[in-house]
């Protein structure tokens, strides 16, 4: 199997770059069809429509149903077949991104991902998550190509939720120890081959740049405000965190967070929020050193990322809901099977509960 590296075509990121949307449009259509939720439009319509009116653009906006399932997918490209655009453009959250990226799929048209938070690695993968009509994980829809562009205006997202650049940070935290995980136990990456020394430096630097910028970062989401420590932390979610987890593989991290989702009390956590927490059980898996692991949770608590399953949502502990946790994290069809290590759910459960132990532990030390 080959050693390879995918990414977007292009990745644009600044500050006020919205406006210049059909600026980069150019190249690659004419006639964009537009897919944005309700408030989303509230909050890009202006700069798009300056932009537009500069490079005589006709714009279709099209409202975002919310889930990205088969029959919104469906209805999406139905709706443009009939409206003459040439290029898709998702504007928004990981579920516009994916929902975009599948209809530009199936319609055979390029695509543009435009987010507005940093909340996922979604932005820059040729891949789908799946879900249905109520929200439940269904499949993964692997696409041939990554999107043609992936624009990111920083100012949007600084005034976005903090909590979501947050929960960007704990998905972009798992890229790294993923990533070397698929190394040691020789494990393909998503686009069918194995790392290259690019991607995997490219993780290592999404690693350092969180270690470097996540408080700066947060305080500048925290109070609206764009700084450089913010750009580099949203280009380690969006960039690097999105080819490093694409290009090198991921493992447990995101075996227990899938695992996790089977758990009603963790829905009111976001996807890189229940990743974090992964992320260190990971590590505890791995026996990783004590600086390793301090080095992660002392991250994790600065930002304010999950490391108790009190912090996931779960109050009461239940050995054997934790054990249909592991169960699933060790599911054939997850990445489990990723790790360098031979492992069993009894050993995921064991793991999970030590992590919730080390998170008590260590936010004591902390009073
Ligand atoms: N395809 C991939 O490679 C990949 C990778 C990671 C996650 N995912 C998928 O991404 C999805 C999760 O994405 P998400 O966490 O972004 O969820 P989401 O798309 O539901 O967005 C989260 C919330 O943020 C809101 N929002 C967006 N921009 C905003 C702004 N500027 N200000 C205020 N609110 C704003 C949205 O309306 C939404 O309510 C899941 O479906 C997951 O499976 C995909
Ligand atoms: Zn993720």
């Amino acid at each position: 199997m080959a050693n390879i590296i995918g990414s977007p075509e292009r990745y644009v990121q600044g500050r006020g770059i919205l406006g210049e949307l059909c600026k980069h449009l150019q190249n690659i259509g004419k006639a964009p069809f537009i897919l944005v939720s309700e408030s989303g439009k509230g909050r890009v319509k202006e700069p798009i429509e300056k932009s537009a009116k500069e490079y005589n653009t006709k714009l279709s906006f099209e409202i975002f149903q919310g889930e990205c399932s088969r029959n919104e997918i469906d209805r999406l490209v139905n709706v443009y077949k009939e409206s003459g655009c040439d290029v898709v453009v998702g504007i928004g959250g990981g579920k516009i991104h994916d929902t975009a990226k599948a209809l530009a799929y199936y319609a055979e048209a390029p695509v543009v991902i435009v987010p507005t938070i940093a909340g996922t690695d979604a932005p820059c993968s040729a891949l789908s998550v799946i879900y249905t009509d109520d929200g439940a994980f269904e499949d993964y829809l692997f696409l041939p190509k990554n999107p043609n562009i992936v624009l990111v205006d920083t100012e949007v997202i600084s005034s976005a939720p903090a909590r979501l650049l947050v929960s960007g940070m704990g998905d972009a935290l798992a890229t790294y120890f993923e990533a070397r995980a698929c190394m040691q136990s020789n494990s393909p990456n998503f686009i069918g081959g194995y790392y290259t020394i690019t991607s995997m430096a490219i993780a290592r630097l999404c690693y350092d740049t969180l270690l470097a910028n996540g408080i700066q970062a947060l305080v500048s989401a925290q109070a609206k405000v764009c700084t450089k420590a913010l750009e580099n932390i949203v280009e380690a979610n969006t960039y690097l965190s999105g080819i490093g987890f694409e290009s090198c593989g991921i493992a447990a991290a995101h075996a227990i967070h899938n695992g996790f989702t089977a758990i009603h009390e963790t829905h009111q956590c976001y996807h890189g929020e229940k990743v974090a927490f992964g992320t260190l059980t990971q590590l505890v898996l791995e026996n990783a050193s004590p600086e390793e692991f301090e080095e992660v949770i002392n991250f994790c608590l600065d930002v304010g990322l999950p490391t108790t399953l009190e912090d996931l949502g779960i109050h009461e502990i239940k050995i054997d809901e934790i054990m249909k946790v592991a169960e699933l994290a060790c599911s054939p069809n997850d990445t489990m099977g990723n790790m360098p290590l031979t492992l069993t759910p009894e050993i995921v459960c064991d793991a999970i509960i030590a992590t919730d132990r080390l998170g008590h532990y260590f936010k004591a030390k902390r009073l």
